[in-house]
C-alpha cells in the first residue's frame, strides 16, 4: 500500500507534490461540490505550500484544515496556522475556506471538541492528507512517550481531534487522530534528508508512531522523499 517517490531535489519534490494535490482536488471537484485537504505544519512543507498556492483550481470550493497545531497564538512564529496563511492562503488559494485549530483562551480540550465538530461540517473523506515526520518518527502530533499516544492511534476511536502534550517537543498540541487521518482518499508523507529516510525505513520494527500509517491498509500512502 505504500508507494515511495524519490526526487533529486526538494524543489522538484515540492513542485510535483503541489501539482499532484491540485490534480486530486480538480478530480474531486468534478465529482462533488467541495474538496478538502488536511495539511501539516513544520518546516518541510513550506516550499510545497507556496507552489500549491499558485495552482489554478476552484479554490472557493476547497476546505483547508490543519492536521495539527501547536497551542500558540496564530501570530506566533511556531503557529501552523501562520505557516499556512503566509505560504498557502495567498494568490489563487486565498479564496479557499480555511479553518484554524487555535481558539481564543486556554481550554485546549474544548478546542479539540470544537475542531471535531467543525470537521464534521467539512467535506469528508479528505481529498488528501499531507503528513510530515519528525526525526523521532512522530507524525501529526503523535509523539513517542505522549501519555495519550495509544488513544491517538486507536483506529476504532471516535475522537477526530484530541489534545496531547509531547514529552519531546515544545507546546501542547491539537491533532487529528489516526482514525480521522485515515478518513481520506490519499495520504502523502513528505520528508527530506538521509536521517529521516533511515528513521522511516525502520519505523515499523522500531514501533515509531508513523508506523501506524505504514501498516494500515485502508488508505493509500505515497511517501515523498528528497535528499
Ligand atoms: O506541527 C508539526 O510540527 C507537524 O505537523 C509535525 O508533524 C511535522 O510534520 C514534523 O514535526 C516534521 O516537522 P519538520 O518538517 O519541521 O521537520
Amino acid at each position: 500500500m505504500n508507494e515511495w517517490l524519490f526526487f533529486d531535489s526538494r524543489e522538484e519534490l515540492d513542485r510535483t507534490l503541489a501539482s499532484t494535490l491540485a490534480a486530486s482536488l480538480r478530480s474531486t471537484l468534478e465529482q462533488q461540490s467541495r474538496g478538502s485537504l488536511a495539511l501539516s505544519g513544520g518546516s518541510t512543507p513550506r516550499g510545497m505550500l507556496r507552489q500549491l498556492a499558485g495552482m489554478a483550481l476552484a479554490w472557493a470550493r476547497v476546505d483547508l484544515s490543519l492536521v495539527d497545531e501547536r497551542w500558540v497564538e496564530p501570530r506566533d512564529p511556531d503557529s501552523n496556522e501562520r505557516l499556512l496563511r503566509e505560504n498557502l492562503l495567498q494568490g489563487p488559494a486565498a479564496s479557499a475556506r480555511f479553518t484554524g485549530l487555535k481558539s481564543p483562551g486556554d481550554d485546549i480540550g474544548h478546542a479539540a471538541e470544537l475542531a471535531s465538530r467543525r470537521l464534521a461540517a467539512l467535506q469528508q473523506p479528505f481529498t488528501a492528507v499531507v503528513l510530515g515526520m519528525g526525526a523521532d518518527g512522530h507524525t501529526a502530533s503523535w509523539f513517542p512517550q505522549a501519555a495519550n499516544l495509544a488513544a491517538l492511534l486507536d483506529r476504532q476511536g471516535q475522537a477526530r481531534f484530541a489534545a496531547t502534550e509531547p514529552v519531546t517537543a515544545p507546546h501542547r498540541r491539537l491533532t487529528l487522530t489516526l482514525a480521522a487521518v485515515l478518513n481520506s482518499h490519499h495520504i502523502h508523507l513528505q520528508l527530506t534528508g538521509a536521517d529521516k529516510r533511515a528513521v522511516l525505513e525502520s519505523a515499523v520494527p522500531d514501533s515509531r508512531p508513523v508506523a501506524s500509517i505504514l501498516t494500515q491498509t485502508r488508505t493509500p500512502v505515497t511517501i515523498w522523499w528528497a535528499p
